[in-house]
Order: C-alpha cells, then structure tokens, then sequence
C-alpha cells in the first residue's frame, strides 16, 4: 500500500484530550507478567515504581498480549520479540511477520519461484550455496523446519553443493540444545548426500560471539564469523559440527551455546570444506533484521571499511528477507518483507510533534529502527532527535546487570525539562539483556535498575506536569524457568537440576498511563480485553490530542466524564 496523498497524513484533534503535554513513552524489555514466585526476578526485585503503577488497575493498568497472533506471528506458541513487539508498538496495526511470511513462500512453493531465488540458482551449476544462519527453532530469528525446507528445495531446484554455516542459539532456546540441533543438522545433510547433493556443516560458533551483532555495537563478532565462513579460518577445526560442539565444551566449563568459539570444519587434508569462494552463491537465512544486517553490509558493501575482509569472493547473495528497507539491503531476497507503512512515527512528525528516543547500543534500533517499520534514519531532523547511548563491549550483561539504565533514564529526564520534545520514547534493555543470559541474581538487580530510570523518568513528567505511557515488548525476566505447563512447577534435567529459561516467554506484559497531564475521565477501556502492543499507537496518538487513522487497531482509552 502506498502511504496517503499529503493531505491524509493530518491526523484530527482529539474530542476531548488537549495537545500540548510532554508523553514519555517507556518501554521496559523483557518485562512480562506471570506467577509471581521465585524464578520470577521482577517479582523478586525491589520494583517500587512499577509496584506502584500496579496500584492503578483496572483503569490506568492493566495488561496487553505481546506474543503470537497479537503481533503477527504465526501461532499461540511463538513468544513475543523486539522486532515484532516494536513494530507493532510503532506501527499501530498487526503485520503478517517475517516467520509467517516464510513459512507461506514455503509451503506454496513460491520462494522458489522468486527473483531472490533465481539469483541464487545462477550460481548452482558451477558455485557452492551457503547457507548462513541460527539453528534453532526459537522462531525469533529464524526457524530449523525453514532452513531444512530451504536446503531440501534448493537441492530439489538444481544445488549440487551445499555448505552451511550454523551459529548456535541457546538464547531464544534451551542452552545446550546446540547438541541436538547440530545432530538433527548434520543428519539432514547426510540425506542430502544420499540424493547425490555435496552438503556439509561448513563453520559454526555461537550467535552471540559470532556474526550476530546488532546496531554496531562490536564488528569484532561479524569479523570471527567472516573469518571463519568466508576465509575458512578459525582457531578451532575440526571434523564435524558434533566433534565441534563437545569438546568446546569439554575444554571450557563455561561454555554455552551463545558464545560458542568459532570453529571451522576440515577434511582429511585439514583443508576448510566450505569457505565462500568466487561464483558461489550465499544466503542468509534469518528472517529478522537487526542481527543480520551487519553481515549483509560485509556481505555486499563495495566500500566497507568496519574491518579487513581480506578477501571478498564474488558472490550472489540474498538475504531470506531484506531486512532494512530504507537502505534497501540486502539488494536481494528471497522473500517480500512486512509492508510497514504509515506508523506512527511518521505520522507524529508529520503533524508537528517533536520526539526524542533513546536507548544505548544493544536496543538503539529497537526504539528507532523496529519503531519505524525497520527503517533507519529520521524522518524530520528538525523534529526529532535520536540519541544512542553506547554499550558495553564484549561482556555478558550479568557481568555489568545495571547497563546504561541510569544514563537512559537521565537523558530522558534532561530532554522532558528542555521542553524541546512533545514524545520522549525510551527502551530499557535491562530485564531482557541479562535475562537472556539466565542468570536469576543478576536479572534481579537488572530489573531495579530499570525500575529506578522509570522512576526518574516519571518525577521528570511530574515536574512538567506530562503523562507517562509504560509498557514492555514482550515477557523475559517474569520466568528464568522452564515450567511443566500443567502444573506451572519448574521442570529439571536429568542431573536433577533446574532448567534455566534464557528465552523470551508468551506472557502479558503490563501498560500503565498516568501523570499530571493525564485528563481525569481518561481510562483504559473495559471491552478491549484481548487488546495486545498493536493498540498502543492509537493510545499514544490519543494522549497527545489526535484521534488515530480509522485502521489502526482501537486506543486502549476512553474519555469518561469524572
Ligand atoms: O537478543 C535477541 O536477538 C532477541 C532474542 O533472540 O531478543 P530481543 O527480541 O529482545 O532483541
Ligand atoms: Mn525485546
Ligand atoms: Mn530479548
């Protein structure tokens, strides 16, 4: 869809709420609602300022979906995300996301049929195709059943060489699951060189160490990963991915999927089998943006100056989408993207409201780039302001649990006084980043952090007499456990010992509004029980004096005389 003729873009005044007061916008990450018991760190933490947001339920509180079909994933069992979570947040409306989008260029046989695809095929009759991407069937970034179907079809479709560089998950799955996703793998190939295909595990290493940066905040990881995928170069060779997997482990008591070391697979000769030569052809197969865009400038980037690739093979490359459609990269792709159009940021500034993000490195993009409908950059420089705080590099977030909260909260702070800004939209990363790293009294101080910076942030709209919007993207650090989900009780290994939830979770998240500027008849609605992120924009819109367009999902709020 084309966005509206300019004069569509002018959102109507409000009925009854007056423009003119400061909005915070505050999205906690990782911040879900669930049993409020041991293994739930928000539940355990000092929360006082959330706490007391609670207090206001049913009217100024209450909790909305942020997984599965609310944000246009394909079913109730996919947990929520950043990229669909702020997309929705941004965006207003419930966008066939790409895991579904995939899932059905699949299942129809369409993907092959593709420009993307042709591209990729060019290269079968002489090149090798790599395949570049998480295995996992976490379905955040990409899905195990899309790469089999991929690399089933490709050879179905004439790809005589395969070589796929895995990186490891243990984020959005399991930890330790890399052993069983690596067999399950590595038993694909060898059907595939049944059938006459030359397919081999070429390099792999962990998603968090290797390839999967995001928003610049350290190319040294997309660099062990072009090493290793491109060069065939890496400290640790071995045989097979299995080989690989057991005695990383076994040579490092800390080892654990997401920071597996990079590792590349030789043959007898102890020659790389699958480094990325001249005529081959690479596709990337994950289907969310931020972790993959790195890899795809160094991928196709001519000038390229992030680190020395030493060798840059001429390729055909596509991404499974593209994944940032303001720079148009990839170039190639097997499969259309979401169409975000008309979110509400564009509308805002194109109404004159004057917005200020921020968030430091590791969720930059998610407050910016997912906001927008995966679009980088500004839309009005004279209207917005878009500060990144930088994160710390190379460390796990347990090490350093409080990250930038305070300085996020800060910079919003200083921002709502300047009186410079009609929205100040903030993303504390900390429930989600050292939730992701399963350490429970860790996530435990990282959840007061945040607590603390909301805090600041609403003394702040209290002093300018604003209103405050806080809510989260998805669930994390409501449930460090994995449960038995008849009985909800922690589930243990075989040695007896507690399975530690890394991963995102399908629970709520809260929303809370308020604040001085708040009009006193305003209320969340009651017949809106299903209401999930895809309703906030029009909440948004509404609390700073503009109805919202006729299609974007309901405002969560009413006006009711007091
Ligand atoms: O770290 C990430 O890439 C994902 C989990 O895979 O988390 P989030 O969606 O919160 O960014
Ligand atoms: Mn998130
Ligand atoms: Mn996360």
């Amino acid at each position: 869809m084309n966005g509206p003729s300019s004069n569509d873009w002018v959102l109507p005044a409000h009925p009854k709420l007056l423009k003119g007061k400061t909005l915070a916008v505050i999205v906690l990450d990782g911040w879900g609602e669930q049993v409020p018991d041991q293994y739930n760190a928000i539940h355990v933490a000092s929360t006082p300022t959330m706490d007391s947001l609670k207090e206001g339920a049913p009217e100024h509180w209450r909790l909305i979906r942020a997984h599965g079909p609310a944000v246009g994933l394909p079913s109730e069992d996919d947990m929520g995300n950043s990229e669909v979570g702020h997309n929705a947040l941004g965006a207003g409306r419930i966008f066939a996301q790409g895991a579904k989008l995939v899932d059905h260029a699949l299942e129809t046989g369409k993907i092959f049929e593709g420009a993307g695809f042709k591209y990729i095929q060019e290269c079968f009759s002489d090149g090798t195709l790599h395949l570049i991407g998480l295995l996992s069937d976490g379905g955040v970034h990409s899905r195990y059943d899309q790469l089999q179907a991929l690399m089933r079809g490709s050879a179905a479709h004439g790809a005589k060489r395969i070589r796929v560089h895995a990186l490891t998950d243990g984020r959005d799955v399991l930890d330790g699951s890399s052993f069983h996703f690596m067999e399950q793998l590595e038993k694909d190939l060898e059907e595939l060189r049944k059938q006459g295909v030359d397919a081999l595990l070429a390099s792999g290493g962990g998603r968090m160490y290797v390839t999967m940066d995001r928003y610049e905040n350290d190319w040294n990881v997309v660099k062990r990963g072009w090493d290793a995928q491109v060069l065939g170069e890496a400290p640790n060779k071995f045989k097979s991915g299995l080989e690989a997997l057991k005695h990383l482990k076994a040579a490092n008591p800390k080892f654990n999927d997401q920071y597996c070391p990079p590792f590349v697979i030789i043959d007898d000769s102890g020659k790389a089998v699958g480094p990325i030569l001249d005529g081959d052809a690479v596709v990337t197969f994950n289907f969310r943006a931020d972790r993959m865009i790195m890899l795809a400038k160094a991928l196709e980037y001519e000038d390229f100056d992030k680190f020395d690739r030493v060798r840059v093979p001429k390729i055909n490359y596509a991404g499974m989408l593209q994944y940032d459609g303001e720079l148009k990269l990839p170039s190639r792709y097997l499969v259309n993207p979401p169409e975000i159009d008309r979110t509400s940021g564009e509308y805002l500034v194109k109404n004159g409201v004057r917005t200020y993000a921020c968030s430091e490195t590791v969720k930059f993009g998610h407050v910016t780039f997912f906001w927008n409908g995966n679009r980088s950059g500004l839309f009005d420089e004279n209207l917005e302001c878009y500060y990144e705080i930088p994160s710390d590099q190379g460390i796990t977030f347990n090490e350093q649990p409080l990250m930038k909260a305070l300085e996020i909260g800060e910079k919003a702070r200083d921002a709502i006084l300047s009186g410079k800004y009609d929205q100040v939209r903030v993303n504390l990363p900390n429930g989600d980043m050292v939730g992701h790293t399963g350490d429970i009294k860790a996530t435990i101080i990282a959840c007061e952090a945040a607590d603390k910076a909301v805090k600041m942030i609403l003394d702040a709209i209290d002093q300018v007499g604003g209103i405050y919007l806080v809510t989260a993207d998805h669930g994390n650090a409501e449930d460090m456990v994995k449960r038995n989900p008849k009985t909800a009780q922690p589930l243990l290994d075989k040695n007896g010992n507690i399975q530690i939830l890394t991963s995102h979770t399908c629970w709520p998240v809260p929303i809370a509004i308020g604040g001085p500027g708040l009009s006193p008849g305003v209320r969340f609605r009651a017949d809106l029980p299903d209401g999930g992120l895809a309703n906030v924009a029009a909440t948004m819109m509404n609390l700073l004096g503009f109805e919202a367009p006729a299609d974007y999902e309901p405002s969560l709020i009413e006006v009711v005389e007091s």
